[in-house]
């Protein structure tokens, strides 16, 4: 028997302020596959996303981890970690704390939880940031504080929102080379993005306004 896919959707519809954005789309998305989602502003990738993670409820179908239907399993959402376009960090905290509160609220005891925030930090090339508030970061290191928090929990399914849109080359490059080495490790992503280059180092390309009018 062929293994589950990592997350799937199925027959899923979703209505946002009362349009229909998602309509009947269905999508496997294997282990360890990368997955780049691509269209148009406003067709609906960052409501895909949200939806996929478990945080908003579709209107029709539903979604699996695994094989298995989120809604009915809630606690799947633990092996689920999603990059929020607008970063979705507490700006009231520190880099290294909005790190270390995810990996806690994981389970990870706290100087497990500091290690490895400080590890991701790093990786992400914003250690240096670690004691800063996030109000004080760009909106460029900030969005490496909110990749690197989605990697520390190193999980089954990384959900990333145009997760290199406010970086400049160099640090693009760094972002897209930490999301890969996940992939090489097992996490399965799935990428919404504008960005070619991010799309061609994927494994495939879902086009959300094709699979919604399909
Ligand atoms: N809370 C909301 N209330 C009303 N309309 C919304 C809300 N959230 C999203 N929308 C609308 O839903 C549509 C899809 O938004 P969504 O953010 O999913 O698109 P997107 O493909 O991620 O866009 P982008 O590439 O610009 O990030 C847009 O037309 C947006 O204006």
């Amino acid at each position: 028997m062929l293994p589950a896919p990592a997350i799937s959707c199925r027959s899923l519809s979703c209505v946002v302020a009362g349009r229909k954005l998602i309509d009947d789309l269905t999508l496997d998305v294997g282990e360890g596959e990368r997955v780049a989602l691509m269209g148009p502003s406003g067709s609906g990738k960052t409501t895909l996303l949200t939806t996929l993670a478990g945080l908003a409820p579709p209107a029709e179908g539903r979604v699996l981890v695994g094989g298995v239907p989120l809604d009915e399993r809630p606690e799947l959402r633990a092996g689920l970690a999603l990059v929020f376009q607008s970063y979705g960090l507490l700006s009231l905290l520190t880099a290294a704390e909005n790190v270390e509160v995810a990996l806690r609220a994981a389970g990870r005891p706290p100087r497990e939880a500091m290690s490895l925030a400080a590890a991701a930090l790093e990786r992400l090339r914003v250690a240096r940031f670690a004691d800063h508030l996030v109000e004080e970061l760009s909106g460029g290191q900030q969005q490496r504080v909110a990749v690197a928090r989605a990697l520390a929990l190193r999980p089954r399914v990384l959900l990333a929102d145009e997760p290199t849109a406010e970086q400049d080359a160099v640090h693009r490059a760094v972002v897209l080379d930490e999301l890969l080495a996940a992939g090489a490790e097992g996490t399965t992503l799935v990428i919404a993005t504008h960005d070619p280059e991010v799309a061609e180092r994927c494994d495939r390309i879902v086009e959300v306004r094709t699979a919604v009018r399909r």
